[in-house]
């Protein structure tokens, strides 16, 4: 590829190549490398289509039955690919399209002209009943600025409802469907532009299509192919939108510099984990050729091992020598063995902590006024929480949302219990793990530098304070130097609320959102949130965070909440479930998730009675990994995972910790879901 010839593809391209007959695939990527290498070999036919609305599309053949259409830029030689189908079909789709420049925000755009005559159409001679239009206070300026094509105002303008709004998203950039739902939730355009740091400030050349390319809005559906072996490997690869198309939120956040510690916030399935994975390979990127290196972590190890899959098909192997992915209590468990710490970290509360603090309980006064849980919780969300070691800073300790307030005699008479614990503990060669990770960061504090240069956290609302210290103390501070993404609604842990900034990581202004749901439809979203209905959720740092700006952009069947059904009526609801769930698609990945292990292996027997193969999801293991379909799990195995389908039981009561975990697992569904109470 010379210099000054610039080729681009379209997203509709890269997707619809799988579609393409497998022959034709091969000879489309053939002819493509050839255009690659000169679009403007002699051997390259470009036809005009004279029925073309936009004078700078051409098709060019492929075989005899397909044709490529290609838009040439009017000047620079910009190419960029746009459609790839059977001739007729090519030339119809040619006739409706148009590409231009948004003349505000800069971004390469792509308009199904007869879509938007025929929204226009539909909605002449409205009733004078109708409600008013949406937008009518935003100028056209407003509409291109938050993304809307220029060619698409018109159809913007007839929209008078949600439902109608829903209506245009598949034809409409992601950005400005966002814009505009935005709007409807109360956004002003200039906080929205501002939130998303998209400049609308610049003089726009309408016709300098390689400038608009680079521009991150243009790289959510447009790839600049960038050397000779890039086009092969990209089509060559699993074709998942996430590895190639960004957001432009999402690439934004993934290569800007920040100059100190950062938090994205996002709901469910808002591409909190890809980000975080493109925001590892950037950084990456830029300490190749140095000793540093970035750590990746994340509360379950069954994610940091897929996160590993994933960091594998994007980052080059140099930028993989780079990133350490390693679940944070592992990389404890790792440190302090090699500092040669004395104490065994008890990961598994039950089997260590819980006999030894039953022990001290048994001394516990029931006259103080408080249950036996609330001491357990004093001491998690307190103590260990505060990393408190003796009375004294106990009786001054703050004791934010504990509800009651203690008398100092309570204080001391609980310390007793504290202070007995811990020294049982110690008996036993054991520390908590908030405990272990405490003195993993007065060691760290020892040392000359920390060892990481950047860290990126996933699932940071299950960190407890004492976890988020200690991330901390692991990271040289300094810019970049900390990206956590996390999500409060899916905190399953709650012992494990935190405030960043008293951990001493300040996010002042450097802390995103990110909106749009790419995972479940939009109806499997609104009935899982309308599971967290009263239950309060925080911003990781302190403050409240909402739900109602968050929205899908797929959508689908209304997922069924079944209560009281009898254990024999679950087994037949979750094998006739399954069998819908596969009734149109043999290869649909089906999760099957309960609030207890005894509850999921129940499930798993009678669906594997039923004759079909079932694995069961544990700890430390790669789903992605499994040679199985339908996949059997507790609630808490499910964060993080996706599947087409889950199906979840649950035979407790549903507390606020139980609706949260629900809502994670529902959550966890592309396209069909049904839940047991
Ligand atoms: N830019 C994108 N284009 C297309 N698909 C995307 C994009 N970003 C994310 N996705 C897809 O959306 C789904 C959710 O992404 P991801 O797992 O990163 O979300 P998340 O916010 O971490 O979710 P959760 O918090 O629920 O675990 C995945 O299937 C992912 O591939």
């Amino acid at each position: 590829m010379t210099e000054d010839i610039k080729i681009i593809v379209s997203n509709d391209v890269i997707k619809g190549m799988t579609r393409l007959p497998n022959s034709v695939q091969t000879k489309a990527l053939e002819f493509m490398l050839k255009f690659q290498t000169d679009p403007r070999s002699p051997g390259i036919n470009y036809e005009r289509i004279n029925a073309a609305r936009d004078k700078n599309l051409r098709s060019v053949r492929i075989d005899q039955a397909y044709r490529g259409i290609i838009f040439q830029a009017p000047r620079d030689n910009v190419f960029i690919w746009l459609h790839v189908d059977k001739h007729d079909d090519a030339y119809a789709w040619a006739e409706k399209h148009k590409m231009s420049i948004n003349p505000v925000n800069g971004a390469l755009t792509l308009t199904n002209l007869t879509f938007v005559e025929e929204t226009v159409k539909r909605s002449v001679a409205p009733a004078p009943t109708q409600p008013n239009p949406l937008f009518e206070d935003l100028s056209d300026r407003d509409l291109m600025a938050l993304g809307v094509p220029e060619e698409m105002l018109p159809a913007v303008r007839t929209l008078r409802s949600e439902g109608d709004l829903d209506a245009l998203q598949p034809e409409l950039p992601v950005e400005a469907y966002e814009g505009l739902f935005l709007v409807l939730a109360g956004d002003t355009v200039s906080s929205i532009l501002a939130s998303r740091e998209t400049r609308v400030d610049r003089d726009i050349d309408t016709e300098d299509y390689a400038a608009a390319a680079e521009r991150d809005e243009s790289r959510s559906r447009f790839y600049v192919v960038e050397g000779e072996n890039d086009l092969q490997e990209i089509l060559s690869a699993p074709l998942e939108q996430w590895r190639v198309f960004l957001h432009p939120t999402q690439r934004r956040l993934a290569t800007r510099n920040f100059n100190g510690p950062s938090r994205i916030l996002g709901g469910a399935g808002t591409g909190k984990t890809v980000l975080a994975m493109h925001r590892a390979k950037h950084l990456a990127g830029t300490l190749v050729g140095t000793e540093k290196k970035l750590l990746f972590t994340t509360f379950t190890t069954n994610l940091a091992l897929d996160i590993e899959d994933g960091l594998k098909s994007i980052c080059t192997d140099e930028q993989l020598r780079h990133i350490e992915i390693i679940n944070l209590d592992a990389l404890v468990y790792r440190l302090l063995k090699a500092k040669r710490y004395e104490h065994e970290i008890a990961f598994d509360f039950e089997a260590k902590c819980q006999p030894l603090w039953e022990a001290v309980m048994v001394d516990f006064d029931p006259s103080l006024g408080v249950s036996s849980n609330y001491v357990r919780e004093e001491f998690e969300q307190v103590v260990l929480a505060q990393g408190l070691t003796t009375r004294d800073a106990y009786r001054e300790a703050p004791r934010k949302g504990r509800g009651s307030i203690l008398s100092r005699q309570k204080r001391d008479a609980l310390w007793e219990i504290f202070e007995n614990y811990r020294l049982q503990l110690s008996t036993k060669g054991l520390k908590e793990p908030d405990d272990a990770y405490r003195d993993a960061c007065t060691l760290l504090s020892d040392e000359e530098s920390a060892p990481y240069a950047h860290a990126v956290i996933d699932e940071t609302q299950d960190f407890g304070p004492q976890a988020l210290r200690l991330i901390r103390a692991l990271v040289q501070p300094g810019a970049n130097d900390l990206l956590f993404v996390g999500d409060g609604h899916q905190r399953i842990y709650a012992k494990n609320r935190a405030t960043m900034s008293s951990c001493g990581i300040d996010i002042r202004g450097r802390a995103r959102k990110l909106y749009l749901n790419y995972r479940t439809t939009e109806e499997i979203r609104l009935e899982a949130i309308s599971l967290l209905e009263g239950v309060e959720v925080d911003d990781l740092d302190g403050g409240c965070d909402e739900i109602v700006r968050y929205k899908s952009l797929l959508h689908g069947p209304k997922p069924d909440r079944i209560q009281g059904a009898s254990m024999e009526s679950i087994h037949e609801g979750v094998e006739e479930f399954i069998r819908e769930a596969l009734k149109d698609n043999q290869d649909t990945k089906i999760g099957v998730m309960a609030n207890t292990t005894r509850l999921r292996d129940q499930l798993a027997t009678h669906i594997r009675e039923a004759g079909y193969k079932v694995a069961t999801v544990n700890h430390r293991e790669r789903l992605s990994r499994k040679d199985a379909q339908i996949f059997a799990m507790t609630l808490h195995r499910a964060k993080g995972l996706e599947f087409d389908a889950v199906v979840i039981a649950v035979n407790k009561e549903m507390n606020q910790d139980m609706r949260k975990l629900v809502y994670v697992g529902m959550t966890r569904a592309k396209r069909m879901a049904r839940l047991y109470l």
